[in-house]
């Protein structure tokens, strides 16, 4: 049975659920279309149902309908349920389906992300991937260059073997032009010999010309020669039998009648005459001979010019050799080139095939492998540089072999050019030796000619020439024979004479000889008396010096020297025309004489020294003097004259040729060596200058601006603080005058001027011990340069006040010295020593006991003549003077031991 539901409630049921259905399906998203099409038929069977029961069913069907109304409401509210648990799972599902779909929004993103980095690294694949492709085909197309370039090495290298061969032909040519230039040059120096041999023949068959005619001769053969020796000596004998007869004419008109001799006299006239003639006829030759002479001298000249021209051809050969050795040094030098070249292109090509083994290697890497592309890449394109390298390496090697070639080339022109040269030089040389040859021959050819037909003239005239002068000697001797019995004549009575001679001699030879004896007996006498006299002489001589002595002592010991300086530039420009006014005595040393004014004036001096004297002179006059102060004497030698005169040369001296300081010194020195068994001594020096009356100490360690004083000690007077230095060698002595020197020098601005104005004094102090007795001796030798000693008024001092000073303080002390020495003769109780600094100093240097010295230096021209008369007149008063007997200064070993003491004790 079938229910029929209420059309209207299950029509709303339709249409509500449908509306619900829209709704959920609207809230899940789905169309109401897409319901079940069961639903639908479902619906559509219900209402043909109600159609087919609508008339039974009305209340059990409303039941039933309630019911499964019901039914359907609790359906529908489990369904309502079901929907709100589905619409909730959906909405869950939908919040799940958001969120998955979030993720799966950033998922896509990601992937996206991820999608587009994979697509843009496979677009990058890509690019890279034709990138390496182009590479590749770069790669490809280098390695194609690469290839076209081995090629092109290739091709290089034939040519350089090409090259190469060209090269070894070319040093093989090379080689046979050098032997061709070898063989030439020995070919050369062969012709050169023959020639050298052709022109040594030549001059071989010229040389006897040439020496026949060099000797004066008439002609070219020995034979020659021979014949006009021959004829010489011919008329030599005929000369000496004219002579002969002559002499007989003039000396043996004994056996000979005047008739006879006037006749002989005629004929040797007439000899004489041929004689003359025949002289005439030799001087033709003679001349003759010297025009060969001549000819053969131009011959020689031809000669000369040739072996100058055959030296100048050599030079030029010489010239082209060298310029052939250094063409052949050069070819040498590229050949040399070429080998390395060809070494380093062996290297090259080594390098190259390396490279291409290395390259093909590469290649197959990159093939193989697409990772390597890039290192591939780099090494490829290091390579291409490489390759570039190499390239422009083979350039520039391609270069130099054209530069190689192209002297490679020169050279050969130029060994060409040279062979060429040489070849024309040979044939130029060989023409021109052949000319010469011809025209020397042809020249000698005349020479010989000339020379033959002139020598045969000459032998023609000298044979006539003897012809005649044997016809003339035979008519000589004709007339002569009378002569030769006269000669006879003489011979015998020469004979008679001989045996006298003889007989006399036999008489003279015993006398001569007891003469002889006679003479040497006398000469031995006369020897004998000569030494007897000699000796005699010596000791007069000792005598008269030990008289001398006596008579220097008895005039008490003041010797009084004068020297004359020579001509100095001075005194004038040109010495020759300088006026000379004063003179010396040739024959006595003691004089001196001075023209002024129209008169000679002439001085007696002890000893006068010329201007020729030499240091040592002057020295050796003194020595005996300067040595005394080794026994204990106290000397004093001065040096006195006008500014310029020459003292300080006689007293210092220039370093090369000292005066009689630094001699005295030596002196001393040596003599003390020679007494050094006997005696010890010791030296000691002091210089000071005498400066305006004011004493400075020259060695001093310290200047002093104050003077030094003189005092006296019981040992006499001493200047208070004079150093004194102790010296034993000459070159101590040298240091301290230098020394002296310096300090004198500094001390004033014009150390001349200075040294002319002031008095230098040179003290030695000896003291000597006997070393046997202990007797000591105290010597001092006081050497002193005194200032110049001109007039006030001449030296033009008064203008000047500083200068007027000095002037006076020098006139001073010099006229104080000829004062004391005055005083001394005079034999003065008081002498005034103290007049002066200088005088006071040489208070014990002067007078009696001691031993003086003065040298009065004088200029020997005009302008100086007024000076040198009054210093010769000065030192003429001081000469007259007697200072009396030296005495020496000795005191015994006892006293000398006392002083000593006392000595020690009082420094103490
Ligand atoms: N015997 C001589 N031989 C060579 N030259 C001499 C001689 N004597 C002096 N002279 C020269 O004459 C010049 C003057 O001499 P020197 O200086 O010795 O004179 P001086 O008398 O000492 O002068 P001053 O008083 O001015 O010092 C110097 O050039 C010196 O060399």
């Amino acid at each position: 049975m079938a229910f029929r539901r209420p059309m209207v409630h299950r029509a709303d049921i339709a249409e509500k659920m449908a509306s619900r259905e829209d709704d959920w399906t609207a809230e899940l998203g789905f169309e109401s279309d897409e319901l079940d099409d069961d639903d639908k038929s479902s619906a559509e069977e219900s209402e043909d149902d109600d159609d087919d029961d609508k008339a039974g069913v009305n209340f059990v069907e409303y039941l039933a309908l309630q019911r499964s109304l019901k039914a359907t409401t609790e359906k529908k509210t489990e369904l309502h349920k079901a929907l709100q648990q589905t619409r909730a799972d959906l909405k869950r599902t939908r919040r799940q389906l958001d969120q998955s779909e979030q993720r799966n929004r950033m998922q896509r993103a990601i992937f996206e992300q991820a999608h587009a980095k994979k697509l843009l690294d496979k677009d990058n694949l890509i690019d890279n991937l034709k990138l390496s492709l182009e590479d590749l085909q770069a790669g490809a197309q280098q390695t194609e260059g690469l290839m076209k370039m081995v090629g092109q090495i290739t091709d290089l290298t034939n040519e350089k073997k090409e090259y190469f061969e060209k090269a070894e032909l070319l040093a093989a040519d090379l080689q046979l032009a050098k032997e061709e230039l070898s063989a030439l040059e020995s070919e050369h120096a062969e012709r050169m010999e023959e020639k050298d041999a052709e022109i040594k023949d030549l001059q071989d068959q010229f040389d006897p010309v040439k020496a026949a005619k060099a000797s004066g001769g008439a002609g070219p053969s020995a034979l020659d020669n021979e014949e006009i020796e021959q004829l010489r000596k011919e008329a030599q004998e005929l000369r000496s039998k004219l002579r002969d007869a002559e002499f007989q004419a003039k000396t043996g008109s004994a056996g000979v009648s005047s008739g006879d001799a006037a006749k002989f006299k005629s004929e040797i006239e007439a000899l004489q005459r041929k004689n003359d003639e025949l002289r005439e006829d030799l001087r033709t030759a003679k001349s003759q001979a010297a025009k060969l002479q001549a000819l053969s001298s131009s011959d020689a000249d031809k000669d000369q010019r040739l072996t100058e021209e055959l030296r100048q051809l050599q030079e030029e050969l010489s010239q082209e050799r060298t310029k052939l050795r250094e063409a052949v040094r050069r070819a040498d030098a590229t050949a040399e080139e070429l080998t390395t070249e060809k070494a380093t292109h062996e290297r090259l090509k080594t390098e190259f095939s390396d490279l291409k083994a290395s390259l093909d290697a590469q290649k197959a890497a990159l093939e193989a492998s697409g990772d390597s592309q890039k290192s591939a890449q780099a090494q490829l394109q290091s390579l291409s540089s490489e390759l570039a390298a190499e390239k422009s390496s083979h350039k520039a090697e391609k270069a130099a072999h054209a530069d190689t070639r192209t002297a490679l080339d020169t050279a050969k022109k130029q060994l060409a050019e040279v062979k060429d040269e040489i070849d024309r030089l040979k044939s130029d040389s060989d023409a021109q030796m052949r000319a010469e040859r011809d025209k020397f021959a042809d020249t000698l050819q005349n020479a010989k000619a000339a020379h033959a037909s002139e020598i045969a003239e000459l032998k023609q005239r000298a044979e006539d020439d003897m012809r005649d002068l044997k016809d003339r000697l035979g008519d000589v001797s004709k007339r002569v024979r009378p002569m030769a019995e006269a000669i006879s004549f003489l011979a015998k009575n020469y004979k008679a004479l001989s045996k006298e001679v003889r007989d006399l001699q036999g008489e003279i030879e015993p006398a001569v000889k007891q003469c002889k004896r006679d003479l040497l007996r006398t000469l031995a006498d006369v020897d004998k008396q000569y030494k007897e006299m000699l000796r005699k002489y010596r000791k007069e001589m000792a005598l008269r010096k030990k008289l001398h002595n006596q008579l220097v002592d008895l005039r008490g010991n003041i010797r009084v020297f004068g020297r004359v300086r020579p001509v100095i530039s001075e005194d004038g420009k040109d010495a020759s025309k300088v006026k000379i006014v004063v003179r010396t005595d040739q024959t006595d040393d003691q004089l001196i004489k001075v023209d002024r004014k129209g008169k000679t004036s002439t001085f007696e001096l002890d000893h006068v020294f010329s201007p020729e004297s030499k240091q040592e002179d002057v020295f050796e006059a003194a020595k005996d003097v300067i040595v005394s102060c080794i026994d204990g004497f106290n000397v004093c030698i001065f040096a006195y004259g006008q500014t310029g005169s020459g003292k300080t040369f006689t007293m210092d001296g220039p370093d090369a040729n000292p005066g009689l300081n630094r001699r005295a010194l030596q002196h001393l020195f040596d003599v003390i060596e020679d007494k050094k068994g006997d005696w010890s001594y010791e030296i000691e020096v002091s210089v000071l200058e005498i400066y305006n009356e004011t004493i400075v100490d020259l060695l001093a360690e310290k200047r002093s601006k104050k003077g030094l004083e003189v005092r006296h000690g019981k040992e006499g007077p001493y200047v208070e603080g004079l150093s004194t230095h102790v010296v034993s060698n000459a070159e101590e002595v040298r240091q301290y005058f230098l020394q002296a020197q310096k300090l004198r020098a500094t001390s004033s601005t014009d150390m001349n001027e200075h040294s002319s104005r002031s008095h230098a004094l040179l003290i030695v102090f000896v003291t000597g011990t006997n070393l046997s007795t202990g007797v000591t001796t105290r010597g001092k030798l006081n050497l002193i340069d005194l200032a110049g000693s001109e007039r006030v008024a001449k030296s033009g001092a008064l203008d000047n006040a500083a200068r007027f000073k000095e002037a006076t303080n020098i006139n001073k002390s010099l006229s104080c010295l000829g004062d004391v020495i005055h005083a001394l003769g005079s034999k003065q109780k008081h002498v005034p020593y103290r007049n002066s600094k200088l005088t006071h100093l040489l208070q014990d240097s002067l007078g009696g006991s001691a031993k003086t010295i003065m040298v009065v230096q004088v200029a020997p021209v005009v302008k100086n003549v007024d000076e040198s008369v009054n210093s010769l007149n000065f030192a003429s008063r001081v000469r007259a003077v007697e200072l009396g007997q030296a005495k020496k200064k000795t005191e015994s070993a006892e006293v000398a031991s006392l002083k000593k003491k006392l000595k020690e004790l009082q420094s103490s």
